[in-house]
């Protein structure tokens, strides 16, 4: 799914309009009834509601939203705020509300007078959407300060009104609704997927509001967002007469003295990830500890003929001295072909950078957000860093794969996907470890480095959802994430 930036959005509205054809007011219309649905649907009629409206489409759009849900017997009260002039479009809706329930709304021009609100009054966020330029002042600001401090549910119109849908200010104190719930239209923010502004947009939901398709297809974006119907036909069938040999061998280096669990927790997921044969490096003391925990891997502490592997990952828990960086250095200059690098060959790398030149073109490399500061230098926010990982991503013609709740894959193309998939009970240790292998079975069984990296993504998030339905998100461990590792392949060939 793309994801395109509030300026792009104007246009796809205008295409729309111009195309389908529809006029402004009947999408705007559309497009409400699509936001009333979706709010019935989580509300009930006992629940009191307090709309507070813009004087630009976002206004317009609460404002109809209010009318709806008064025909639909809400006890709704409807705050417009202007003190200046309405769009078009909200004019319209603001005559259609005066028309039908004149005592309902109520309109500041001056100074803001907080509406007389219960405690569990739902607040409906339509002050200001994709059109906001510049941070909020006067009395937007002092209406979001309102909002912000009454303690209610608020659910946002597209956007909490006072954030950019893209880059945003890091300053914490700026008016920005915090939401409980933002029905975003048509496409998610890239604001959404940013760490920083998690306090403001809360849930997301995607409203379709039926933008023009061609509109869509033919504008281009660097930006996407990997959901399931992108991933399903990446899925691999499995011929009838196919053999072990038939889905390849992963080489896993890892672990060290007392990291034994870093390759256990890799080689099971390259296992589980359907690769046909696993092969683990690592130091004679941790050989008892695999070969009990996995049976079905090979164990080895020499490094013969790595040509015969279809995939090596290197990495988790191999610590940084100097016998690690020199296998690190030994396999990047042997090897010719693609390759996955994690944690400590990272780190490695950030204290030897001349090694990043040696990383075979089309390999994958993994850094969650510090690793990523070590190589690549300290970003001071998201946005940065997201630049940082698309320029490195094209230079070096490598998939960087940032971590976090909405991993990011930077491909040498210049595209950036950002994951759906996952939760916060994969913040444990050896979640990543999973990732690897996971990266390693799927390069091992002839994914191409671009579907290994979106599918590999995209099924750990899945996994570890699954493995959340059993967990909580303090219990959930790596392994559990592996266990539902089946479960997550089967929801993809449903
Ligand atoms: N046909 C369309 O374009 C549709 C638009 N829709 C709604 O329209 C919204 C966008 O509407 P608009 O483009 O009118 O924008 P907004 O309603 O977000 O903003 C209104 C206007 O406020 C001004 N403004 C920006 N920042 C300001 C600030 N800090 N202080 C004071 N004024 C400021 C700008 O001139 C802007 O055009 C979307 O978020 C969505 O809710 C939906 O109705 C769907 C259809
Ligand atoms: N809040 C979250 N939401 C979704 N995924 C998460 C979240 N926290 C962590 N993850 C995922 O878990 C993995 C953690 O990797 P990493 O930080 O390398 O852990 P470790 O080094 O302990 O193995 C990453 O793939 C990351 O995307
Ligand atoms: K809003």
């Amino acid at each position: 799914m793309k994801i395109f930036s509030t300026s792009q959005i104007k246009q796809l509205d205008q295409y729309t309009i111009e195309h389908e054809p529809i006029s402004s007011i009947d999408l705007m219309e559309r497009a409400t009834d699509k936001l009333f649905h979706q709010f019935i649907g989580r509300y009930s009629q006992l629940q009191p509601v307090c709309i507070i409206a813009g004087q630009g489409n976002n206004g317009g759009d609460a404002l109809a939203l209010g009318r709806k849900l008064l025909h639909a017997g809400y006890t709704a009260s409807v705050v417009l705020i202007n003190p200046t002039t309405l769009s078009p479009d909200c004019e319209t809706n603001k005559q259609r509300l005066l028309d039908e329930f004149p005592t309902a709304l109520n309109i500041l021009q001056q100074q803001f007078v907080a509406p007389a609100i219960s405690d569990d009054t739902v607040i409906i966020d339509g002050l200001f959407g994709s059109g906001l330029s510049r941070p909020l002042t006067g009395i937007f600001a002092e209406t979001v300060h309102w909002i912000n401090q009454t303690g209610c549910e608020v659910v946002a119109i597209d956007i909490p009104s006072g954030l950019q849908g893209e880059e945003n200010s890091t300053d914490n104190k700026l008016p920005i609704v915090k939401a409980t719930i933002t029905y975003t239209l048509q496409f998610p923010k890239l604001a959404f997927l940013l760490p920083e502004n998690a306090d403001f947009v809360g849930k997301w939901e995607i409203i379709d509001i039926g933008i023009h398709p061609k509109a869509i297809e033919q504008t281009t974006s660097d930006y996407s967002y990997l959901v399931e119907e992108d991933i399903r036909n990446q899925i691999k069938k499995r011929s009838k007469f196919s053999h072990k040999g038939s889905f390849g061998h992963a080489l896993i280096i890892a672990g060290n003295n007392g990291m034994a669990g870093a390759s256990v927790l890799t080689a099971k997921a390259a296992l589980r990830s359907g690769a046909g044969l696993v092969t683990v490096f690592g130091p004679e003391c941790n050989r008892i500890i695999v070969q009990t925990a996995i049976p079905e891997a090979i164990f080895k502490t020499t490094l013969t003929a790595t040509v015969n592997y279809n995939a090596i990952a290197i990495g988790p828990g191999i610590g940084t001295q100097a016998e690690s960086a020199e296998i690190l250095k030994d396999i990047l200059s042997q090897i010719n072909k693609s390759c996955i690098l994690d944690a400590d060959a990272l780190n490695i790398i950030s204290q030897q950078n001349d090694l990043l030149k040696l990383v075979p073109e089309g390999s994958i490399i993994t850094p969650h957000p510090k690793e990523f500061d070590r190589l690549f230098g300290i970003s001071d926010s998201t946005c940065q860093r997201i630049s940082k990982a698309q320029e490195n991503a094209k230079k070096y013609k490598i998939y960087i794969i940032l971590k976090g709740a909405h991993s990011l894959i930077a491909t040498p193309s210049g595209r950036l996907i950002f994951n759906s998939t996952g939760n916060p009970g994969m913040s444990t240790a050896g979640s990543g470890d999973v990732l690897t292998g996971i990266l390693a079975g799927l390069l091992a069984q002839g994914y191409s480095t671009e579907e290994t990296a979106t599918t590999s993504v995209f099924l750990h998030g899945r996994a570890g959802d699954i493995a959340l339905e059993r967990e909580s998100e303090e219990s959930l461990i790596a392994s559990d994430i592996i266990g539902c590792l089946g479960k997550a392949y089967k929801s993809l060939k449903e």
